[in-house]
């Protein structure tokens, strides 16, 4: 049997937070392993990278999500009661509830609603002399959620509503003020979806039928009874705050098209497929969420390393991505490499992995690719602009990591002439 290495400072928290996307990869390196056990906020910590570690993370058998998560991530990021916290048959029947709003035809009304914001914009940071990409996109986001969620958004509300939004996912991996603010927002969010939820139900709200806020409201959890307002409330918002939070990965897209300008000319020529491999990419390549956890529900052994019961265990997401046993010259960005991957669900993890229905997955996948999709083509080919001279260099230690800048264009001008039909939607 061997040991799992063990860190040596007494507990990992700080290091860690310096340096969220490498910390597991790095000391996996330095150990020789695929494992290493630390102490991360006092508590006992198994670390583990590449896709042997994720096919055994997502063995439900082994591994529980109950309890795993920090408080602090709970108050902020995720809410108190939803989807990210259950297991086993009360997790599937909640999760059924995600997947039936990714259907092809949702996703593609919600690509809908979000090309006509972005149209909406285009015109709008034409008659600006600069725009910060990032915030603009959080408004735009934030519109589209709404609409796409049926949930009603005053002009009024845009702006309060999308700092809220915004704060849960931007805020929430900080420390003092900042994560104050998020634990904030995240209360006044779940009191708005919660109300919300309670309209629908009294017949004072109509939410169409087959929108995000009608389903959540309606539905009936494993024992047969209403979600309770709250509950309800936080598994709304964990719809609403990720479509927002797409940002992060369309400011990727963007600073992708600037670093590889020879991708901008494949993807003018207007190629599906090549798109789908550049967002697939930019995914990879890119950082956005360094790990997910969960814990031991019992002692096993895993190739001659004995696990206790109960113990925390953090899956590396982003190192797994860059992992060089898969990915060759996983440094380089090569939209190319997509048109030759085997597809397995535990070597490409960036929004979690094996099974979209069953495991713990993100249900937001396919949002996320079209989006980035109709970003690329807005980019490429419904707008021209200058990126000015500014510090694209991403802060790693932030969470989630932004290029410093958060983007800025100059002389944004629309395209009339390239106002193409995007093609129907497909899932692969
Ligand atoms: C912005 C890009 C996104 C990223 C980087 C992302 C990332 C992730 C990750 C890493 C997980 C955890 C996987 C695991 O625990 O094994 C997750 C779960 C989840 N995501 Fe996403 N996500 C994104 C977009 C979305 C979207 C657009 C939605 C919904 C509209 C969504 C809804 C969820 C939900 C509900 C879960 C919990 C699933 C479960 O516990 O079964 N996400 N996401």
């Amino acid at each position: 049997m061997s040991r799992i290495p063990r860190d040596k400072s007494l507990d990992s928290t700080i290091a860690l937070m310096g340096d969220p996307y490498r910390f597991i990869s790095n000391r996996c390196r330095r150990y020789r392993s695929d494992l290493f056990e630390t102490r991360l906020l006092l508590r006992k910590t198994i670390c583990m990278t590449g896709p042997e570690a994720a096919r055994l993370f997502y063995d439900q058998s082994r591994f529980a999500r109950h309890g795993a998560m920090p408080k602090a991530i709970q108050k902020t990021l995720l809410g108190v009661g939803g989807v990210q916290g259950l297991d086993e048959g009360a997790h599937r029947h909640r999760k059924q509830m995600f997947m039936s709003l990714m259907t092809p035809e949702g996703i593609e009304k919600l690509v809908r609603l979000t090309s006509a914001e972005w149209q909406i914009r285009v015109r709008k940071w034409a008659s600006m002399n600069a725009v910060v990409l990032y915030p603009e996109l959080h408004a735009l986001l934030t519109r589209a959620a709404c609409a796409w969620a049926g949930v009603p958004l005053a002009d009024s509300e845009v702006e309060p509503r999308t700092r809220q939004v915004t704060a849960l996912f931007d805020h929430a991996g900080s420390i003092g003020l900042r994560h104050l603010w998020s634990r904030r927002a995240r209360k006044r969010a779940d009191s708005w979806a919660a109300d919300i939820v309670e309209q629908i139900r009294s017949g004072r709200l109509r939410a169409p039928e087959h929108s995000a806020a009608h389903v959540v409201a309606w539905h009936r959890d494993f024992s047969g009874a209403l979600l309770t307002p709250q509950v309800a409330a936080v598994e709304l918002i964990n719809v609403i705050r990720p479509t927002v939070a797409v940002s992060v990965y369309m400011i990727f897209v963007a600073h992708a098209l600037h670093t590889h300008p020879q991708v901008r000319e494949k993807l003018q020529a207007g190629d599906e497929d090549y798109a789908e491999c550049f967002v697939q990419e930019v995914r990879r390549y890119y950082p956005f969420f360094p790990a997910v956890a969960a814990q031991t529900r019992l002692a096993f052994e895993w190739n001659g390393y004995q696990f206790p019961a109960g113990r925390r265990i953090l899956l590396d997401l982003y190192g797994t991505n860059q992992d060089p046993r898969t990915w060759e010259r996983p440094e380089d960005f090569e939209p190319e490499r997509f048109g030759r991957r085997d597809g397995s669900p535990f070597n490409f993890i960036p929004q979690g992995g094996g099974d979209h229905y069953f495991d713990h997955r993100c249900p937001g996948e396919w949002i996320a690719i079209e989006l980035m999709k109709l970003t690329a083509d807005f980019l490429t080919r419904r707008m021209s602009y200058e990126v000015p001279g500014q510090d694209l260099r991403i802060e790693w230690s932030r969470l989630p990591a932004l290029p410093r800048s958060r983007f800025v264009l100059s002389n944004v001008r629309e395209c009339q002439e390239l106002h193409l039909q995007r093609t129907r939607w497909r899932r692969r």
